[in-house]
Formats: structure tokens, C-alpha cells, sequence
């Protein structure tokens, strides 16, 4: 951990990034009472237009323009934009009226976001993502589709969750972790975190005698730091838990983080040091993988003998029906699914190959045996190694 006097010069590898996506939080884009903040908006927007048209004039006739920037935009603000127009003076507690309050400040958010891009002639898309486009194979390559053709052509990504759809079971949540999962998703050189304080501090900021913490290189760094999850009333959700969360999963994929305030935005996509840093602990992985692990809601849930979960855990085979003691919960093939060990114990998750109502009949039995007795499309893995990731314990 270094100390916020102890930084020196700027951050190259967050100067040099190209590809970044930048997630603001609610509490940076409304107001006190809890509605959209136009001149908010505009203030980030003046940021990131500028980021792109500075950067991508430079070299714009040169192909390899090295320079060239690219943003995704991870916006929270939509059950928060929605409140003022439906009468609620603060979020609401149950999940239907948080949907209907998101359903009406999204398109208020996107159009303000629209209106704002376009002072700068930069037209905006909007992405709406559920659990399932991160764990589906399918969807996951059509949002990554979606997301790298409207980079290509111009246009700044605006994300945010797909509160509308999403049930309590399978939401994300918070859109900090959503941005870290995006941040993967694209392959982004860095994540920005904006919220309403300039970094983590070593405990609650407004408690006197807190110091901001100026860069973290791993979870020694977080050791006795009190991280509250609780955010501005009745705008924010996950407070600072989430956004550390966040950037524990961007790092170990690779990507650094920057967390500070909308304010300090500037400065942070310049490289300064600002905020908390927390440099990448980890390389960048199977593209995927990350997302079963950190996005995925398990529908259901494998309970695996010693054997298989040797096997999965030290990674040298697929999950075959021989090594499955027993089958939890209702699932189809596709689905991602817990693989558990015989005390409850999650050791992985995967993308089973089979409806939880077949599984019964093969448990314990050897695929050649299968295959013998009810066909040759029985000769396969329960899991396959490929849409396997092992949990860290
Ligand atoms: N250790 C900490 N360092 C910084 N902020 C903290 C810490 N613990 C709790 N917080 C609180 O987390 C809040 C940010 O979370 P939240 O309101 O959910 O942000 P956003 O809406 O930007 O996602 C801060 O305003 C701060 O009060
Ligand atoms: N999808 C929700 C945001 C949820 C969320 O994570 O909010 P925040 O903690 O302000 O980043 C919305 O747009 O209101």
C-alpha cells in the first residue's frame, strides 16, 4: 500500500490505455433530492468527449494511431432518474417498484446522455445487459459483438444493467461488479471507477483522521481497512464494498482500476495521480470463464464425489456422470451450475450439458456404459472442461 504523499510522476499504463470503460454511480449523476442532474451529466460528458476528440485528432488520417482512445460508458442512474417523475422521493424497497422507477429513468437517462454526446457530434448506444448475457455463450458473443461495432463506428456504449427484466435471483445488483464483468468483456486496458468520493479510504471517509489510499497491489493491501457497504441514502447500492469487489475482479483479470470521484474524472483518464489505484494482480484469462465466476446465478447444483472434485479442482479432466453423487435444484443443458463437494462446499461453476431431469438416471455410471445402453449422444461430459472455471477458496 502506498500512502496518497508517496505517489510520484503520472500513471503510464492508465495514460497509455486505450480501451477504457468508465462506470459512474448514481450518487454522481443525480441531486440531493434524488433527481437526474443535467449539468452532472454534462460535466462527465465534457470530460469524455474531450478524451476522445483530443486523442483521436491527433493521428486521425494514421491508421495506426496508437493513440487513439476508446470509451464504454457503465452508467448507473435509472431507478434514480425515475423516482422525481413517479412521485417516490426515495428508491423504493421492493423489486417491482424499482423496476417501474428504471423503466422510466432509463430512457430519461439515454436521452440525456444522447443530448449531451451529441453537443460534441457523437451519437450514443444503449446496452442493456442481464446475467445471462454474461454467462450464455451465445449472448456473450453478441453483446461483445454489439460492443466492439459500436466502438468501431464512433459511437460511446452507454451500459447499464437490464433492471427492468431482472429478477431479485438473477441480478446483478450493482453496477460496479456489472463494469468490471464489461471491462473483461471487451478487453479494456482499464477500468474507471467514478463515485461521489475521491478514492477508498483506510475507513469511513467522513470519520476525521481517514486517509485515502493511493494504490493497492493485492488483498494484503486491504487488510484492516473498514469498507462500508452502506451509500449515500436512498441513491447509491453497494457503497464502497462493491466498487473494492469491482477492482479485485478487473485486477485478477488483468485490467488496473482507478476509483475516484466524477469530479476528478479529467484527471484520472490523464493519468494523474488521483484516487486509488489498484494495479492488476493477475493476467488476463480465458475470455469466457471470468464471467461464469463472478456473473453467473447458479440455476441448480452438482454434488460431486472426492474423485471428480480432484479432478475439477486441479484441473485435469471434464465432469463426467461417474464422479456425480447427486443432482440439486431445476435446471436445462446450457445452464451454469455449482459443482459442489459431498459437505455443501462450492468448489466451481459450470455450463452443464444436460436437463437436471436426465442427470438421475447416469450418476455413477461410466459414459461407455451409457452410451451403450441409451445411445451414443450419452457419451459425453456432464461439464466440460472448457465451460469449467474453479472457484478460489
Ligand atoms: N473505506 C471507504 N472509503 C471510501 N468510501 C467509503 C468507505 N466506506 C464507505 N464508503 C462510502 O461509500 C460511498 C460510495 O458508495 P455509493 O454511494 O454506493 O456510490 P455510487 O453511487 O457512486 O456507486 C461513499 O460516499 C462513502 O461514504
Ligand atoms: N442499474 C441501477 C444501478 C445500480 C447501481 O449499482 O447503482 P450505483 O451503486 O449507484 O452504481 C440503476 O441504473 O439505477
Amino acid at each position: 500500500m502506498t500512502g496518497a504523499g508517496e505517489q510520484r510522476g503520472t500513471r503510464q499504463e492508465v495514460r497509455d490505455a486505450r480501451r477504457i470503460v468508465v462506470k459512474v454511480g448514481s450518487s454522481s449523476l443525480t441531486t440531493a433530492g434524488g433527481g437526474l442532474d443535467a449539468d452532472r451529466v454534462d460535466a462527465l460528458v465534457d470530460v469524455l468527449a474531450r478524451t476522445l476528440r483530443e486523442q483521436n485528432t491527433v493521428n486521425a488520417a494514421n491508421p495506426a494511431n496508437t493513440a487513439a482512445k476508446e470509451i464504454v460508458l457503465v452508467s448507473s442512474g435509472a431507478i434514480a432518474a425515475g423516482l422525481a417523475p413517479l412521485g417516490l422521493d426515495r428508491r423504493p424497497r421492493d423489486l417491482a417498484r424499482q423496476q417501474a422507477a428504471a423503466s422510466v429513468g432509463q430512457g430519461l437517462l439515454v436521452a440525456r446522455y444522447t443530448a449531451s454526446f451529441a453537443r460534441y457530434g457523437r451519437r450514443v448506444g444503449q446496452v442493456l445487459l442481464t446475467t445471462d448475457d454474461t454467462s450464455r455463450r451465445a449472448h456473450y458473443r453478441n453483446a461483445r459483438r454489439t460492443l466492439d461495432q459500436l466502438l468501431a463506428m464512433g459511437a460511446v456504449p452507454v451500459v447499464n444493467e437490464n433492471d427492468t427484466v431482472a429478477t431479485d435471483e438473477i441480478r446483478f445488483g450493482d453496477n460496479d461488479r456489472l463494469a468490471a464483468l464489461v471491462a473483461h468483456l471487451v478487453r479494456a486496458d482499464l477500468l474507471i471507477l467514478l463515485s461521489d468520493v475521491d478514492g477508498l479510504y483506510d475507513g469511513d471517509p467522513s470519520t476525521p483522521g481517514t486517509s485515502r489510499i493511493a494504490e493497492v497491489h493485492g488483498p494484503q493491501d486491504l487488510e484492516g481497512i473498514t469498507i462500508g457497504s452502506a451509500g449515500r441514502a436512498g441513491v447509491g447500492t453497494g457503497g464502497m464494498v462493491t466498487k473494492v469487489e469491482a477492482a479485485r475482479i478487473a485486477a485478477a483479470a488483468g485490467i488496473p482500476v482507478v476509483l475516484t470521484s466524477a469530479s476528478q474524472a479529467d484527471a484520472a483518464l490523464r493519468g494523474r495521480a488521483t484516487g486509488t489505484l489498484f494495479h492488476r494482480t493477475g493476467r488476463r484469462s480465458a475470455d469466457r470463464l471470468l464471467w461464469l465466476a463472478h456473473a453467473s446465478a447458479p440455476c441448480g447444483a452438482l454434488v460431486l464425489d472426492d474423485g471428480a472434485v480432484k479432478a475439477v479442482v486441479e484441473g485435469t479432466g471434464s465432469l463426467l456422470p461417474a464422479g456425480i453423487a447427486s443432482v440439486v435444484g431445476e435446471f436445462s443443458a446450457g445452464d451454469p451450475v455449482e459443482l459442489r463437494d459431498t459437505t455443501g462446499h462450492a468448489v466451481a461453476r459450470g455450463l452443464v450439458a444436460f436437463d437436471a431431469g436426465e442427470i438421475p438416471q447416469l450418476l455413477g455410471r461410466s459414459t461407455r456404459e451409457l452410451a451403450r445402453e441409451l445411445g451414443p449422444e450419452y457419451e459425453r461430459e456432464v461439464v466440460h472442461r472448457d465451460d469449467l472455471v474453479v472457484l478460489r477458496r
